[in-house]
Formats: structure tokens, C-alpha cells, sequence
């Protein structure tokens, strides 16, 4: 099927011929391959498989389709998605470390998963990044050279040509922020001021050392959002050996005696039932429901999955736990003056800085954005509500100390996750918040950005430490990089081997944000889909 781009059809509005696509097939009783969630890392891998191999393919996805607005329009990714029914709704347990509050933990629930409703942001990691992971894995395929290697392969990277770096002519189109605004110029001009240098590019040398700012990469394409599914997917959807099913919520991986994961439990029409997969199952669910699918199925922690009745098929004590996040701080406002009010442009998140909160880190541990409208937890809001016309300084914390878990209380498939995210559990993560706080204030302060200011909202000037803390903790949220909760490595922690492999059942891996056996610096897009590629690369025989 040649598929018409949404602009050629009507605009932001979407092509109705991808979405009747979606769900169009019959679904038969046996696949070669069953793929578990068709966000960012499950459209990779599907794509491939149907690239390379002359395999069936089935993807399950239970959210709808990626062709409205609310996912096309790049300005209106927060506001008309978060909270609605492409977002899976997440909420962290309450913590004393964010005084007491509850967090909200969005992911995508849609064709396209969190690359249909993220910032759209391409944020390629860290070279310390992978070569952490090649090291932890014994695995040099994770090295930062391959991932540059991957990167080269996939990329059409619109902004200043590095040959070495930035690839050109891939797949995956990213541009640097285009025509961005007089506000996101003067915050580069702002981070000068106070000493962190300006790069032509953010994925480029600038994160190979002590960081930067820049404009962000962006995978926007003629004013619309390009989701990962844009890239592997649509092209492919009229070949018959690819079904991709909608409204289709995995319960349960069904796994035989032999310890071989045979196929799934899913719930297609409100009718339960049994898909076979052929060759392997490739869990891609996403950092919350993929240990939640593990563990329904008899993969956790024996001490936890036996008193619930489950019947233990891998005691694997790493299932659930590692989790990790980043922290994006609803953090500093200021007020535009009544003469210079800018409007939101672009994903309302043009420019970002990665810089250390302690020179003797081997990588940047901060990356705040300038975001060109208030951005507020309900806990800042109470207490110095937002301007109505504002803008903020987001500090970021993007190298956390703290790790938490995810767990089931229940068996039943419907019953959410209990999710503890471990925010700020650490000392040294509340430590590194504050001195990003006053560092997102001195560039929010300084010279470029006073046309800009009318008045700073909060936090302002004059905090004791005590008051600084507390300010940090009512301001954490986080930066929707959930990761890390069925990390691929060699310890007794691991759930898969460094192939993606899960330990002790045959025919199932997994290629999701879930692997990651520490999350990367930055937004975390990108290395998910270096993680997919390689599963790919790994199931077509390829690596
Ligand atoms: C609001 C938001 C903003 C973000 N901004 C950025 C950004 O600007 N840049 C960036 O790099 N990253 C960003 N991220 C993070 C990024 O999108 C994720 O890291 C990435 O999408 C993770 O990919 P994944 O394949 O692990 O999971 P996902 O992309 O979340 O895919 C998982 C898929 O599995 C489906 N699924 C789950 N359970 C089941 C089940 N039981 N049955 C069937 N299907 C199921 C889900 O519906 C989903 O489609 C953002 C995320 C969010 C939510």
C-alpha cells in the first residue's frame, strides 16, 4: 500500500486509510512472530521483520490509532494528550521524598506508543551512555560505536552536516528545532552567560563530553509530528504477513513445560484468546506493563508472584526492579511583559542544556529545557499560581541516583501496576535538583532573557537551603522516561542476556525502554530505538 502522507489527505487530521489498516486483518490462531505493543521499540521491530524476513507478524497494541490531531499537531503534545485515553494514565505511590505527593507517570496507549505523544524530542544518549551498557553487558555490540554505527544507519539529520556523527538519508528525519523562537535563542544566549557553551547540534560531539546547550533535534517533519510508526510501519501495512490489531490487550504469556514461551492470552473484541507464535515472541509493552506481562505470567520474583497464586516459571529477582525516570521539575516561571508576550512555537520545548551539577561526574547529570508556557504541578499552582502569560525554565535531572519498583498486587490483567518511581529516594538526586534549580534561576535572571521578563513567579530569590529542598521536592515530576525494569546484562539482577533473551524461557525477548540496565542521558526515543534495531538485527539473523 502506498500511503498518503496526512498532509496530502487533510492536514494534521491523519489518514483515515492508515487507521482502517489498523485492525483490518483477520486474526488467525498462529503467527511466526507476536509482538507485544506497537510503541516505539515494537513498531521497530516489526517494521524490520517485515523488511528482512518472509515471516508472519502480528503486533498487539491496546490503544487505538496514531491519526488525530492531538498526536499530528507538534504544539499540542502535553495538553491534548496527557490524561486522555492515549495515555495509560500512570500514578506513582505516594511519597514522603516529593512531600507526600502522588506523581502521574503518562505513557502512550496508541499505535506508535510514547513516540505519538512525547515532546518529539531526539536525544541520542551519551557516549558514556552505551559504553556503560557494553561494559555491564560484556557485550561490546552496545558500545557508543555502535550505537553512532546505528545512528549513522537510520538517521536523515537536516541540520549541520558531521559525516562522522549524524547520518543522512536513513528513515528516521530529524531536524534542529526550525525557526525557533526570540525566547529559545535568548535561553542559549543565557546558558553562555553563565558559562555552559553553545553547540550547532545536540547529538553531536556535545555528548560525547561535558555537555552543552543547544536547540533540540526534533522529529518533526513540515510542521507535523513524525512518530516512530511513520518511520517502519505505515509503508507496510498493506503486506499481508503484517497484522497489526488494535484495541488488544495482552493478558498473560502462555509458557509449556519445556519452559518455551508458546504464545499469548489477549483480549481482541472482549473475546479472550490464544495466538500462537511460531518462532518468538518479542515483548514490547514498555517499561511499566512489560514487567506487569512478565509477571502475570509466572516471571518475577518467586517471594512475590507465589503468594498471589501464580505459578513460578522463572525466578528472575530482577523483574520489576531498577526502575528509573528522570526528573523534568515543573520548576522556575517567569512572566512575559505585557508587550512581549511570545506564543508557543514549534513543541513548545525548543532549546535545552546538558551540564554536570559536579565537575567529577564521567557525564552530564542535568538537562533543563525552556518551555514557552507556565509549567506547573498542582502543589506550585496552589501556592504562587502561574501568570497567564508565562514561561519556565524546566530543571532536569537526567543521571538518577535513586531507582525504584514496579509490582502487582492482583492477577487480575485489568488491575493497574503499583508503581513506587523512587523520585528523589536518593540524597544526592534532591542535592543535584536544588543546584539545577538555582542554576535554571541565574539563566532565567540574566541579561539575554530580561526582555522577556516581567517578573520571576517562582522560585525566586532568597530561599534558605531548607526552603530550596522543599521547593525541589514539590516541583519533581517526571520526564516520561520510564526505563530500566527488566534490565539486559550478566548478574543475578538481569532478565535478559546482552541478546535481549529472557533468562530461562526459550522464545521470548524483550526490546523495549525495559533493558535498559541504566537509562541514558536524555530523552530516551533514541536508544529505544537502537535497542529495537539491534533486536531486529539479533532476530533477522543479522547480528
Ligand atoms: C508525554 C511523553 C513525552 C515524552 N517525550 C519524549 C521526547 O520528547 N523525546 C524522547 O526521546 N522521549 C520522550 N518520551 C519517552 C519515549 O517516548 C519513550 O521512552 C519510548 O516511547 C519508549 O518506547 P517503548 O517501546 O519502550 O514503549 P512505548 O513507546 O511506551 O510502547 C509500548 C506500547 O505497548 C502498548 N502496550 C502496553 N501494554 C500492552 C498490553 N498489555 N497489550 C497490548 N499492548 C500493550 C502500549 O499501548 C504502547 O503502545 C516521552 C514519553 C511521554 C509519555
Amino acid at each position: 500500500m502506498t500511503v498518503t502522507t496526512p498532509a496530502e489527505i487533510d492536514g494534521l487530521d491523519g489518514d483515515p486509510r492508515i487507521t482502517a489498516e489498523y485492525g483490518a486483518r483477520p486474526i488467525y490462531d498462529r503467527y511466526d512472530y507476536v509482538i507485544i505493543g506497537a510503541g516505539t521499540s515494537g513498531s521497530v521491530v516489526a517494521g524490520r521483520l517485515i523488511e528482512d524476513t518472509d515471516a508472519s507478524v502480528l503486533v498487539i497494541e491496546a490503544g487505538g490509532t496514531d491519526q488525530s490531531r492531538a498526536v499530528l499537531d507538534p504544539l499540542t503534545w502535553f495538553s491534548a494528550n496527557i490524561g486522555t485515553e492515549r495515555d495509560w494514565q500512570f500514578v506513582a505511590e505516594p511519597s514522603a521524598h516529593v512531600n507526600g505527593r502522588a506523581l502521574t507517570l503518562p505513557m502512550g496507549r496508541l499505535v506508535g506508543g510514547g513516540s505519538s505523544i512525547n515532546a518529539m524530542i531526539w536525544a541520542r544518549g551519551h557516549r558514556e551512555d552505551f559504553d556503560y551498557w557494553a561494559r555491564v553487558t560484556g557485550d561490546d555490540a552496545w558500545n557508543y560505536r555502535n550505537a553512532v554505527a546505528t545512528y549513522l544507519r537510520v538517521e536523515d539529520f537536516a541540520g549541520p552536516a558531521d559525516p562522522v556523527r549524524r547520518g543522512s538519508g536513513g528513515r528516521i528525519y530529524v531536524e534542529p528545532t526550525p525557526n525557533a523562537s526570540a525566547l529559545a535563542n535568548a535561553f542559549l544566549e543565557g546558558c553562555e552567560a553563565v558559562g555552559i557553551p553553545r553547540f550547532a547540534d545536540a547529538n553531536g560531539v556535545m555528548m560525547e563530553g561535558d555537555g552543552g546547550a543547544a536547540l533540540a533535534n526534533l522529529r518533526v517533519k513540515d510542521g507535523k509530528r513524525q512518530n516512530i510508526p511513520a518511520s517502519y510501519l505505515w509503508d507496510h501495512l498493506g503486506d499481508p504477513r503484517l497484522t497489526v490489531a488494535t484495541g488488544a490487550t495482552v493478558h498473560r504469556i502462555s509458557i509449556d513445560r519445556a519452559k518455551r514461551a508458546t504464545g499469548v492470552t489477549v483480549v481482541i473484541d472482549g473475546e479472550l484468546r490464544n495466538i500462537t507464535a511460531s518462532t518468538k515472541i518479542v515483548l514490547a509493552a514498555g517499561a511499566i506493563n512489560t514487567p506487569k506481562i512478565l509477571m502475570l505470567s509466572g516471571i518475577g520474583r518467586a517471594q512475590d508472584l507465589a503468594p498471589l497464586g501464580i505459578t513460578i516459571e522463572a525466578d528472575l529477582q530482577g523483574v520489576g526492579q531498577n526502575f528509573q525516570d528522570h526528573i523534568l521539575a515543573a520548576g522556575c516561571n517567569w512572566a512575559f511583559p505585557d508587550d512581549n508576550v511570545q506564543d508557543p512555537l514549534n513543541n513548545g520545548g525548543e532549546a535545552n542544556f546538558f551540564w554536570k551539577s559536579d565537575s567529577a561526574l564521567d557525564r552530564p547529570d542535568l538537562q533543563p529545557f525552556v518551555i514557552s508556557y507556565p509549567y506547573y504541578t498542582d502543589t506550585l499552582q496552589a501556592r504562587h499560581p502561574a501568570p497567564p502569560n508565562g514561561w519556565a525554565i524546566a530543571p532536569g535531572l537526567v543521571s538518577p541516583a535513586s531507582r525504584g519498583q514496579v509490582r502487582i498486587a492482583s492477577t487480575d490483567p485489568e488491575a493497574t501496576p503499583v508503581v513506587d518511581a523512587g523520585f528523589l529516594q536518593d540524597p544526592r538526586d534532591l542535592e543535584a535538583l536544588t543546584y539545577c534549580v538555582d542554576l535554571c534561576r541565574d539563566i532565567g535572571n540574566s541579561a539575554p532573557l530580561r526582555p522577556f521578563v516581567k517578573r520571576e513567579v517562582v522560585p525566586g530569590p532568597g530561599r534558605t537551603g531548607r526552603e530550596k529542598r522543599d521547593f525541589a521536592r514539590n516541583s519533581a515530576w517526571t520526564y516520561f522516561h520510564q526505563s530500566c525494569t527488566a534490565k539486559m546484562g550478566v548478574d543475578d539482577m538481569s532478565v535478559t542476556d546482552p541478546r535481549l533473551n529472557v533468562y530461562g524461557i526459550e522464545g521470548l525477548c524483550i526490546t523495549d525502554a525495559s533493558v535498559m540496565p541504566r537509562v541514558t542521558t536524555g530523552n530516551t526515543m533514541a536508544p529505544t530505538v537502537v535497542i529495537a534495531e539491534r533486536c531486529a538485527d539479533i532476530l533477522t539473523g543479522k547480528a
